[in-house]
């Protein structure tokens, strides 16, 4: 297919050009387009969502002043339609490809792009932002946040409500929100609002309230005024909409998919002044029927498909990932220990927990785009004797960081975080990236941080977290690790002990040799290139296996033993585990040259795993070499200059 007219769109003021009859059939070859080129894609993306906001997003760039008018798409993972009709068609063959384009609004990427996302429920509150800005500075424009019924569940998003509905400072911003209710999340929805929604657009719930309502009126003085006022009064007589009760507009629910019905319905709400709420009803997957027919599998494409056959995630994948190891480990376990209860932020395909799903449903609970919510409900199950184990991506345990330290580290409460996709993450890039996670969980008092290297290791440490009386976090990478055999038996840990994999032929400098005695310290998944290294360069490595607590007996044993430390890690250098080694060392008084290695201190864009690693220098070659730059020569074990 060759888009006749899609070709003529780079930019959104050619689309305002078009015949309004003209656009059925652009978000026609719209759609087309966006199936073609994530079919074709050797990363993938996001297909459900795209596939269900096409109309809409004509709609939207057909009747405001974009970019004048502000677009905030929440997650933005739906924006690959937006990036086409922005100028930014033919690159969508690269989104998140290392160097394309991203898979999420960036605001350096586009004058289209006007807050970047990839975490959920923000929308409303940065377009209320831009809405109040546009008062403050006199400016008419309008701002738009496209949430999706899914990260509406996130408190986030009502706290934005909440804020947005009424005046303050005697301004009230001209923003519309746009509830693109299409009865899923990645998994299916759950939770009330999700059960309201679906009686909104059931129609009865607000026609026969406010039809009940009139009837009680109708031979009162309050009738005449109820029927002038209708829009007022079906706040404030009848019961309105939960949006109505926050002070917006609502209208709808009306078909998302019907060009007819969005674009004169935008053209009214963009007229209106103050908070307006629209509710649009759509298909995740819409016009593919493969996915729309099984909207949680087509979510993300995985790579190239052929549309026509769809694709095929297989169940048993040449190698076990972390992600499976986690999930076997957590059903093995529930068997042993009925106090074990499952929780996931509405992760549940991500994390692994189908299958405990489908076993244990009564101890399983997804409790929507809630992660500060998962947190503090988790620590009021361990309050009651329970063991609550939270399956939370690296990167999304960073929206509960006052919960993690105020309701369950504090008190000491025994929850296990399976912290998945710690460490860069690929083709989603900086915003879903687990960098932080050693950082800001090490310094919490009563917090046990653990590293495991490998599949197995990984299943023996989240066993051993589980039997602990404290916090902790089991951190491990997205995919799979090199591939070792997993023990079906399961063995704790000594715990804060860290294990000698490889020992330094080498003696001492000290001992007057002729090049220095290296220990490498690894932390996670990289011991297996530091061990490549360690093997070229003659070096002691070890498998540190907690950051905290840290093996600090192993550490002095090493400092005494070897002339200089390198530490390594899948997280940010900057407060990282290498961070706790040269802590350690400083208390103890051991004045060792110390090479940190791991993530720098700026964003690693998207791109595979493999390449940025190696560009990060975390690879064996890439190790070897800042080792040998550091380390090669006596000269350079002297500290370098403050100013180098
Ligand atoms: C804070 C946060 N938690 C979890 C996610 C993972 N996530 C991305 S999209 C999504 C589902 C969103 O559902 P919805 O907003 O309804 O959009 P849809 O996928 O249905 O288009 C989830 C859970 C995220 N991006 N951000
Ligand atoms: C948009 C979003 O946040 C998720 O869909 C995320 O992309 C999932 O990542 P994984 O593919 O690593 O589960
Ligand atoms: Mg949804």
């Amino acid at each position: 297919m060759n888009y006749p007219l899609l070709r003529t769109i780079d930019s959104p003021a050619d689309l305002r050009r078009l015949p309004r009859t003209e656009l059925v059939k652009l978000a026609g070859e719209l759609r087309a387009y966006v199936l073609d080129t994530l079919s074709n894609s050797k990363v993938g993306g996001h297909l459900g969502s795209n596939l269900g906001t096409v109309e809409l997003t004509v709609a939207l760039h057909y009747v405001f002043n974009t970019p004048e008018d502000r677009l905030v798409w929440d997650v933005g993972h739906q924006t690959y339609p937006h990036k086409v009709l922005t100028g930014r068609r033919e690159q969508l063959a690269t989104i998140r490809h290392l160097g394309g384009i991203s898979g999420f609004p960036r605001r350096d990427e586009s004058p289209f792009d006007t807050f970047g996302t990839g975490h959920s429920s923000t929308s409303i509150s940065a377009a209320h932002g831009m809405a109040m800005a546009a008062k403050i500075k006199g400016e008419d424009r309008r701002a738009v946040a496209i949430i999706g019924d899914g990260s509406m569940t996130a408190g986030m998003a009502f706290e934005a409500l909440n804020n947005a509905g009424v005046p303050h400072g005697g301004l009230l911003g001209n923003m519309l929100v746009i509830l693109n209710d299409n009865d899923m999340s990645i998994s299916p929805p759950v939770g009330a609002l999700n059960k309201y929604l679906a009686r909104l657009m059931s129609g009865n719930f607000y026609s026969s309230a406010r039809e009940g309502a009139k009837s009680v009126l109708k031979n009162t003085p309050l009738y005449e005024f109820a029927r002038r006022f209708e829009e007022h009064t079906k706040g404030m007589v009848v019961p309105g909409t939960i949006f109505e009760e926050f002070g917006f507009n609502y209208v709808g629910p009306i078909d998302g998919h019907d060009l007819d019905a969005l674009i004169p319905t935008l053209e009214n709400l963009r007229a209106k002044k103050g908070p307006q709420f629209l509710h649009v009803v759509t298909k995740k997957g819409q016009g593919y029927k493969l996915a729309e027919a099984d909207p949680v599998k087509y979510h993300a494409a995985p790579g190239k498909f052929d549309p026509a056959v769809g694709f095929v995630k297989s169940a048993t994948p040449a190698k076990t990932s972390f992600t499976q190891v986690f999930g076997e480990w957590l059903c093995d376990m529930a068997e042993q220990d009925k106090r074990l209860v499952g929780i996931t932020p509405a992760m549940r395909e991500g994390s692994g927990m189908v299958e405990f799903h489908q076993r244990f449903p009564t101890r399983y609970h997804d409790v929507g785009i809630a992660e500060q919510h998962a947190v503090t409900f988790a620590a009021g199950l361990a309050c009651e004797g329970l063991k609550p184990v939270v399956a939370i991506y690296s990167t999304f345990l960073q929206r509960a960081y006052d919960q993690l330290i105020h309701d369950v580290a504090l008190q000491n409460l025994p929850v296990v975080f399976a912290l998945d996709r710690a460490g860069l993450v690929g083709a989603d890039g900086a915003t879903h990236a687990g960098n932080y996670d050693i950082a800001f969980s090490r310094c919490i008092p009563n917090m046990a941080v653990l590293t495991p290297a490998d599949e197995n290791e990984c299943r023996q440490a989240l066993y051993t977290a589980y039997q602990h009386n404290s916090p902790v976090t089991v951190r491990y990478p997205r995919g799979a690790g090199v591939g070792v055999a997993i023990a079906k038996e399961m063995t704790a840990l000594d715990w804060g002990k860290g294990e000698v994999r490889r020992e330094s032929s080498k003696p001492h400098l000290r001992s007057n040799s002729d090049s220095p005695r290296i220990a490498i310290l690894s932390f996670g998944t990289l011991l297996y290139p530091a061990l490549q290294a360690g093997e070229q360069l003659d070096a002691t490595v070890v498998n540190m296996r907690f950051v905290k607590p840290l093996d600090q007996a192993l550490v002095a044993d090493l400092a005494r033993t070897h002339d200089a430390f390198v530490t390594i890690e899948d997280g940010c250098v900057m407060g990282g585990a290498g961070s706790a080694v040269m802590e350690a060392m400083q208390a103890a008084g051991f004045d060792l040259p110390v090479l940190q290695l791991g993530l720098p201190d700026e964003y690693i864009e998207h791109g595979d795993v493999a390449s940025l690693m190696s560009a990060c220098g975390l690879d064996a070659a890439g190790i070897e070499r800042s080792i040998l730059k550091r380390f090669g020569a006596r000269p350079s074990l002297v500290r370098p200059a403050a100013n180098q």
